[in-house]
């Protein structure tokens, strides 16, 4: 089972060897739990271990294989993030990406040595969303052949950047290029931030830490200000856009070929959501069957609480979750480095289909993370709450995905431009021209689902009822949106007016494209053992899935009453089948305790001993009597007792 989730034997038997040297090397363990240290010790550590890392790397790891890379990173610096988490997940792409060849020759050589520290800069503290209105300027300077970046008022300055505030010394920058007074809009630009050998502030930078934030916080995001700041017109990333000397700016060959790094993140995250909910969960359904409460029959011992089907309920579906973002993540990385290849190459006719696809799984995938995550901590009650159960810090990392790499909303509203131009083609009767994922928008449909009227019929009916009502919500936002401009109503107000019903059609669409790839993944599977147990769980998230979304096909009689009846009682017959090898799934995922740093969630179960071990550890037992109940509260009660 790890090899499906993983991809591969050798990459499952890879990480586990990996973990065994992590387990051999004290250095690189946490000095002490992360919950009980401050922000600032934190970040300490983390550069402590990163630094040994760099170091020893080459020892524990491939440092060329990404998978490696970020299984390492998991493991000892953790999920909460550290120094260099931008340098990896977008300066590097960024460069890599987008700047030229000659570029790349004078810079990737020295952010992969760790040289040189950079992140990716292009969030202001008034605009995230609009790329179009950030106020970050660079003008190009005819007479030094230089851009001047500025930030005109307080509305510009850079905000959220990762690792901007304290620890990159370069940055890939974002400001609207402006030549001969003409701006060309948002471009990325090489700039250094800091003297590279005493690391202060180069004159002209504004730099420093936005503070602490719901998670994520060994990461300094940063805000950075520009006061008329020089840097050579060759810093622009050049390999698509290009300025000459006499200022000639010569297109690239798509309008948002300089997005592509936002588009690197969302493809990769899909998987590491995945990660975070399985996580959540392993600690959850594991202490589920460790904790004792209550009797189902009360002539039998307690039971362990994962006996409860609510409880199998609130954890069971997500745990199919897990699995399908992990497989639907696996299909979009694949995607995203073959579109790469071909943007290289010249050929940009993918980046739209990719576009879309990313933005919606982008948005669904993290929305429903965060919601099993938070199922996952009420499901281990009290000790969930605490950050011994380690849930909560999951959880706010994992929802910083709603909001990064572009607001959920927002994201899906892209998904629907190309949702509501696909409903145009089939209007008008060009249904061949449609792009492999939204074929079946052309395809017409049965008049009624045939799910439990078709023995053996496998996951077909499934598919073909997502179908229905993703295409039935798609074309129906598209009329709404078509009818409100034939009444004369401005594009952008229709488009508005409309918002709702176009995100249901988008997060419909991502929802089938999840259930198709989980159920390609599983007809591909050749282990009878393995493709019997991914098969129950297909079979929960086909049927959980439809429920919760039952009222679109219930609207038009596509599934009858009697059917959601069917429907409904195969939940609760997967959740008993899925019962046994609960752990087991979530176990397959082979997280060591190093990397869950889970008091509830340890392999080996010790919950209480080691909670109480961990209570005592607290800063606040290190002494009986506190200094504010000697300051504050003793005289207080010495008072009223006057
Ligand atoms: C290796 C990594 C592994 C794991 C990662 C794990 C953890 C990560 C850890 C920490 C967090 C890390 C990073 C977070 C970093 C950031 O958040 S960086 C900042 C990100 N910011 C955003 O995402 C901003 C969101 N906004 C946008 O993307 C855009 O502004 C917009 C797309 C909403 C709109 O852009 P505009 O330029 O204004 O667009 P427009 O003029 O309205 O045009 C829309 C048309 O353009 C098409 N389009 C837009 N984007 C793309 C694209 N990327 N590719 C192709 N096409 C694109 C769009 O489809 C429209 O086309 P039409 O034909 O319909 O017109
Ligand atoms: C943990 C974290 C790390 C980050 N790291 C980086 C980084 O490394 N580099 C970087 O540059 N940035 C980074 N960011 C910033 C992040 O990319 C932005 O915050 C994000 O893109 C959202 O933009 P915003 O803050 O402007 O939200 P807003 O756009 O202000 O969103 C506020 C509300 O307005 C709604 N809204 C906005 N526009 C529209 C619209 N057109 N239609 C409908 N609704 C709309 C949204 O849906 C939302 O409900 C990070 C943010 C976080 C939380």
């Amino acid at each position: 089972m790890a090899a499906q989730i993983w991809g591969s034997e050798k990459r499952a038997r890879r990480r586990r060897e990996i973990s065994a040297k992590i387990a051999q090397m004290p250095e690189l363990h946490d000095s002490k739990p992360l919950p009980f240290m401050t922000r600032e010790e934190k970040i300490m550590e983390s550069a402590r271990k990163l630094t040994i890392l760099t170091e020893k790397m080459g020892q524990i790891i491939d440092p060329t294989d990404p998978a490696e890379l970020y299984h390492l990173n998991n493991e000892v610096l953790g999920l909460e993030g550290n120094p260099m988490a931008l340098h990896g997940v977008m300066f590097i792409p960024a460069l890599s990406a987008q700047a030229s060849d000659e570029q790349q020759a004078k810079w990737l050589p020295r952010a992969l040595r760790r040289e040189i520290i950079g992140t990716y800069a292009q969030t202001e503290l008034g605009h995230g969303t609009n790329l179009q209105n950030l106020e970050t300027t660079a003008t190009y300077d005819l007479a030094t052949q230089e851009f001047v970046l500025h930030t005109p008022q307080i509305t510009a300055l850079k905000w959220w950047p990762g690792n901007l505030g304290k620890s990159s010394n370069y940055a890939v920058v974002v400001a609207h290029m402006i030549i001969k007074a003409k701006n060309y809009g948002p471009h990325p630009f090489m700039v250094q931030l800091r003297d590279e050998k005493t690391h202060e502030p180069l004159p002209g930078i504004t730099i420093g830490d936005i503070g602490p934030k719901m998670a994520y916080n060994i990461v300094d995001n940063g805000f950075l200000g520009f006061n008329k700041y020089r840097i050579p017109r060759t810093n622009l990333l050049m390999r698509h856009t290009k300025v000459e000397a006499d200022g000639t700016y010569i297109k690239p060959p798509h309008a948002k070929i300089n997005y592509s790094a936002m588009v690197h993140v969302r493809a990769y995250m899909l998987t590491g959501q995945a990660i975070m909910l399985a996580s959540a969960l392993n600690i959850a359904t594991r202490y589920s069957s460790v904790r004792r409460q209550g009797q189902i029959d009360k002539s039998q011992p307690e039971v362990k609480v994962l006996e409860y089907q609510t409880q199998q309920h609130r954890l069971f579906p997500s745990i199919a979750r897990a699995y399908a973002f992990q497989f639907a993540g696996a299909e979009t990385v694949k995607l995203y480095e073959h579109v790469l290849k071909e943007m290289k190459s010249g050929n940009v006719s993918l980046m739209a289909d990719l576009h879309a696809l990313t933005s919606g799984l982008k948005s669904v995938v993290t929305y429903q993370t965060g919601e099993g995550i938070e199922q996952a901590r009420m499901a281990c009650g009290g000790h969930g709450y605490s950050m011994a159960s380690y849930i909560s810090e999951i959880y706010g990392v994992a929802i910083g995905g709603c909001t990064y790499e572009g607001e959920n909303m927002v994201m899906l509203l892209q998904l629907a431009r190309y949702l509501v131009k696909s409903a145009a083609l089939v209007k008008s009767g060009q249904s061949s021209k449609l792009g492999p994922l939204v074929a079946y928008l052309g395809v017409k449909s049965e008049p009624t689902s045939l799910i439990d009227r078709i023995p053996n019929s496998g996951f077909t009916e499934y598919v073909k009822t997502f179908q229905h009502v993703s295409k039935r919500q798609t074309l129906k936002a598209a009329d709404m949106f078509f009818g409100l401009m034939e009444k004369g109503e401005k594009r952008e107000i229709a488009w508005n007016k409309c918002s709702v019903e176009l995100n249901r059609a988008s997060r419909l669409h991502t929802r089938l494209f999840i259930v198709e790839a989980f159920v390609r993944r599983v007809n591909e599977i050749a282990d009878i053992r393995i493709k019997e147990a991914l098969t129950d769980l297909l079979h929960l998230h086909v049927n959980y899935e439809l429920l919760d979304i039952a009222s679109y096909a219930l609207e038009d009689g596509f599934l009858s009453a009697s059917q959601l009846d069917y429907i409904r009682d195969q939940v609760y017959l997967y959740l008993g089948k899925i019962r046994p090898n609960a752990v087991s799934l979530l176990d397959s995922w082979e997280f060591s305790d190093i990397e869950l740093r889970s008091v509830l969630g340890r392999r080996d179960g010790n919950v209480y001993e080691n909670l109480f071990k961990w209570a005592k550890s607290s800063p606040l037992n290190k002494t009986d009597v506190l200094s504010s109940v000697t300051q504050y509260l003793k005289p207080m009660m010495e008072k009223a007792r006057l």
